[in-house]
């Protein structure tokens, strides 16, 4: 029997990586889910895959972890990811982000693991002035957020040069939309990501949806995004996964369309039916007026191709998964956790 491989994935009970657990769980992978259930939920972690509660700056419970289980690779999304909040706080991602990253690289190198794909970021680009980012665009951090990603993609490229860990650094710009059958979505507390703000409005959770400035140099004044459909994230780290048996990676993870906030907006009236009241506010420090991907170097290496690229797509199963769970993951059933020690 061919040996079955057992991937850890750290923030796996979050939005993009419950996609992506349930995509490996579905290829026949074994899954163990680390997650300290901040943003999380267990509702998201299917019963296939073990659900591990705790939190990445534990070394005792990494301790646990890495005796309870032997690892093939790593899928590393449990990270605090909110620009804003890191321009207010940031020594929650210079210190804490690096620290758990670094903590987990070392007891991957220390178990023998030899294959890490990390959840990076679009702020690592800062405020571009040539679309389309590709992988060739200067670094230039926009944020301490994304500067730690930064750090931990150099921590990376060191433990590939020391340990010979190889590592796929995949650098989404917007993630988006929800599971196509309607299982999974995004469900944070607070929500502060425009598609899931705008359904609330449509769905009379919120009373209107603030556009973040409408002065900017773009054709309607509001800023422009390119959303990527959760489902393609997904798609791209399993592709990752056995690529990184040869060599380690960087990937910019895209449409190559841009949108702007009121063309979303726009969108999710069409898709919703519903009115979506507006407040125009002022600028949120720190946002880029554009921010488009090339994702030209994955598809040519891996056939990567999104299934789900137009944001009328994305935005319904978005819609879809609010209908079918107006409360989130609140109202869904509890499952059992597995006590590592
Ligand atoms: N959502 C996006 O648009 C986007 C864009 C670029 C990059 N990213 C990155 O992708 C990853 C996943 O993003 P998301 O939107 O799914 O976030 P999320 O908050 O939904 O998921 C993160 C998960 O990690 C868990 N977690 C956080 N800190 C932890 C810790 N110290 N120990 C254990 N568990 C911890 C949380 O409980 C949560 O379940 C993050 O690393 C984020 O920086 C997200
Ligand atoms: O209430 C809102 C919320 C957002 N926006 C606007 O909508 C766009 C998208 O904002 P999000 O907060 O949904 O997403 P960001 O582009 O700020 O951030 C996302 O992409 C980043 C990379 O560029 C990071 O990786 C981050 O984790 C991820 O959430 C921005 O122009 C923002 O100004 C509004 O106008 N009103």
């Amino acid at each position: 029997m061919p040996h079955q491989e057992t991937v850890l994935v750290t923030g796996g009970a979050g939005f993009v990586g419950s996609h992506c657990v349930a995509e490996l769980v579905a290829r026949g992978y074994s899954v163990v889910v680390f997650d300290n259930l901040q943003q999380g939920h267990r509702a998201a972690v299917p019963a296939e895959a073990e659900l591990v509660e705790g939190d990445l700056a534990s070394p005792a419970t990494l301790t646990r972890l890495f005796s309870a289980f032997r690892f093939d690779a790593i899928l590393h999304f449990a990270s605090n990811s909110l620009v804003g909040e890191s321009m207010r706080n940031p020594h929650l991602y210079l210190h804490d982000n690096v620290v758990n990253a670094l903590n987990l690289v070392q007891f991957a190198a220390d178990n023998g693991v030899r294959r890490f794909v990390l959840s990076s970021t679009a702020n690592l680009f800062g405020m571009p002035d040539r679309m389309p980012i590709d992988e060739n665009t200067e670094i230039d951090p926009g944020s301490p957020y994304g500067e730690s990603k930064f750090m931990i993609e150099r921590i990376l490229h060191w433990a590939d040069k020391v340990h010979g860990m190889h590592s796929a650094c995949l650098r989404y710009f917007n993630a988006a939309g929800a599971h196509p059958d309607g299982h999974l979505g995004e469900d944070h507390d607070p929500e502060t990501h425009l598609i899931p703000l705008v359904l609330d409005v449509a769905a009379g959770k919120r009373p209107h949806i603030e556009i973040f400035g409408d002065d900017y140099p773009t054709h309607d004044g509001t800023c422009i995004r390119d959303y990527i459909h959760v489902s393609d994230l997904a798609d791209a780290h399993i592709r990752v996964l056995s690529a990184l048996d040869h060599r380690s990676c960087r990937y910019n993870l895209g449409n190559g369309r841009g949108y702007t906030v009121r063309e979303v907006i726009e969108t999710a009236r069409r898709v919703t039916g519903r009115d979506i009241a507006v407040k125009v506010g002022a600028r949120r420090p720190g946002d880029p007026p554009v921010l488009i991907a090339s994702s030209e170097r994955i598809r040519r290496d891996l056939g990567w191709d999104p299934r789900f690229p137009d944001l009328e797509t994305i935005i319904r199963h978005a819609w879809d998964w609010r209908c079918r769970n107006p409360g989130g993951y609140e109202s869904g059933p509890v499952r059992e956790l597995v006590a590592v020690g």
